[in-house]
């Protein structure tokens, strides 16, 4: 029977792509992969409704930020389409959030083919919170007359002063709040399709502790993600939301290409068959073994507050691609090795420990110049070359650092020695920089770490659940 099962919690963390940047969109080259400590929990729990009350609702919200909660409608569609559902009005407020209801309509018409349950109607209501960690938003965000230490409140949730305060309370509407570039929508999409097949689904369905339970998952969230998303991405985010740190190879885009919309006829069976893997071969190829970190090196991240648009750098690249044929090919490939020299380094092989950090790193970053002069792009602009070699050369227990992912004027990525003395000297630093340079430069508390998608204790979030 399609559930539910009592409350549920799942984590998923963030990610950052150290090095691998637009190679990593074509499967011949690969990505080096961290998941980030900073997670999106999604807590399940059953609405519970008076004897003889018909209510079948699913409501998600995201009690850290104002006007954020959504409720869905759902129904069976005709013509083997799924479960479609619906965005119901709230008072006279109406906002739609596509990355959720996507996830939405995936896993339940998942869960309801696997869960033998077709009838829509045998899926019991349902209410989904969402909590993230801080820093996926820069905290001075979407206020308009608040220093940025005085703008959130930590603490409980709805009118509670309980809270364990990892969580906080933002003045903003979610649209308004700045985010940091930690890959909030693919945490999202993941940890909610965990939390529902958790929820709905027996534990000889669906087990997050199993590797087929995590491919299951992995391929559920990358179809939900990419619909949304509207566009095929390498798929890293999710990967990371996952399986959290590795050397990652996309999946052939053709895997997700076949899909009908949701609703459309046909949907859930061919969902069904693309998620279990019997209508098509995932390639993904998320190896733990190629990745690590010497001891006593952590991973840090530095927002700039700033931000980039992906999309348009992303076409910007390939198009230099398809237009310079072999020369971008050899860029690529001389990069691939740059990285893949690196990504040895961190592992330890070669036996220099932090010695080698800092020349494989400005390898990297050189042939990353180079590929962002050539396409026209900032990948890594002029005032990030600054700050990374000032911090490298200037403070003390820093090895160096890259601009990750797409680059630009997002946050950066640094390896510093993991020690308080060293993380005391970097914030003083930054927060001189931010002066001298009128920039808000500053460092964030995530960290590097090794695990993915995750069952959560509900105790971490007292004070925030109904
Ligand atoms: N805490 C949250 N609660 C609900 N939805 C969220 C939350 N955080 C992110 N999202 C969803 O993810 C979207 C942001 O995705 P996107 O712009 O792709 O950024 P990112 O690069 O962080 O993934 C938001 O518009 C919203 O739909
Ligand atoms: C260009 C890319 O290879 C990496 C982009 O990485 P980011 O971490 O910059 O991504 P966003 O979270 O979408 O801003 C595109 C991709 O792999 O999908």
């Amino acid at each position: 029977m399609a559930g539910p099962n009592p409350t549920t919690a799942i984590s998923a963390p963030g990610k950052v792509l150290f090095t691998g940047g637009y190679l990593v969109l074509d499967r011949a080259y690969t990505g080096l992969v961290y998941g980030l400590s900073a997670r999106i929990n999604v807590i399940a729990q059953e609405i519970t409704t008076s004897p003889g009350v018909q209510l079948t609702e699913i409501v998600v919200e995201s009690p850290q930020f104002l006007e954020a909660q959504w409720r869905y409608g759902y129904h069976l569609a005709d013509e083997d389409g799924g479960i479609s559902v619906t965005q119901l009005q709230i008072g006279s407020t109406f906002s739609p959030n596509p990355f959720v209801e996507t996830a939405l309509a995936y896993a339940l018409t998942y869960i309801s083919r696997t869960s033998h349950q077709h009838p829509a109607h045998s899926i019991k209501s349902a209410r989904l919170a969402i909590l993230a960690d801080n820093d996926y938003y820069s905290q001075s965000s979407g206020s308009s007359s608040t220093s940025s230490s005085s703008s959130t409140v930590t603490g409980g949730g709805a009118g509670s002063t309980t809270g364990s305060g990892r969580f906080a309370r933002f003045p903003t509407t979610l649209r308004k709040a700045n985010k940091t570039g930690l890959g909030s929508s693919a945490a999202l999409v993941t940890s909610l399709t965990a939390a529902l097949l958790a929820h709905y689904l027996a534990p000889s369905q669906f087990d997050l502790s199993t590797p087929a339970g995590k491919a299951t998952l992995h391929n559920l969230a990358q179809a939900a993600h990419c619909a949304a998303q509207g566009k095929v991405g390498s798929g890293f985010d999710v990967a990371a939301a996952v399986y959290g740190s590795f050397k990652y190879r996309r999946f052939s885009p053709s895997i997700l290409s076949g899909l009908p919309e949701p609703g459309a006829p046909g949907f859930a069976s061919a969902l069904v068959g693309v998620v279990d893997g019997k209508s098509v071969t995932w390639d993904t190829e998320t190896a733990t073994a190629g990745v690590g970190l010497p001891a006593g090196v952590a991973l840090r991240m530095c927002d700039v507050t700033c931000g980039s648009e992906t999309p348009g750098m992303v076409k910007q690249v390939l198009a230099w691609r398809a237009r310079e044929g072999a020369a971008a090919t050899a860029l690529w490939d001389e990069l691939q090795a740059r990285n893949e020299e690196l990504a040895a380094v961190l592992r330890g092989d070669g036996g220099n420990g932090t010695g080698d950090i800092r020349g494989a790193l400005d390898a990297v970053r050189a042939l990353t110049r180079r590929m962002g002069e050539a396409s026209g792009v900032p990948i890594e602009p002029p005032s990030q070359t600054e700050l990374l070699d000032a911090l490298a050369d200037r403070v003390e227990g820093v090895y160096g650092g890259v601009v990750p992912g797409a680059g630009g004027f997002d946050a950066l990525a640094l390896l510093v020695r993991d020690d308080e003395e060293t993380a005391a000297r970097l914030k003083a630093f930054l927060e001189g920089w931010s002066k001298e340079k009128g920039a808000r430069v500053k460092l964030l508390e995530v960290r590097g770490q090794l695990e993915g998608a995750r069952r959560e204790e509900l105790g971490i979030y007292e004070g925030w659940l109904r």
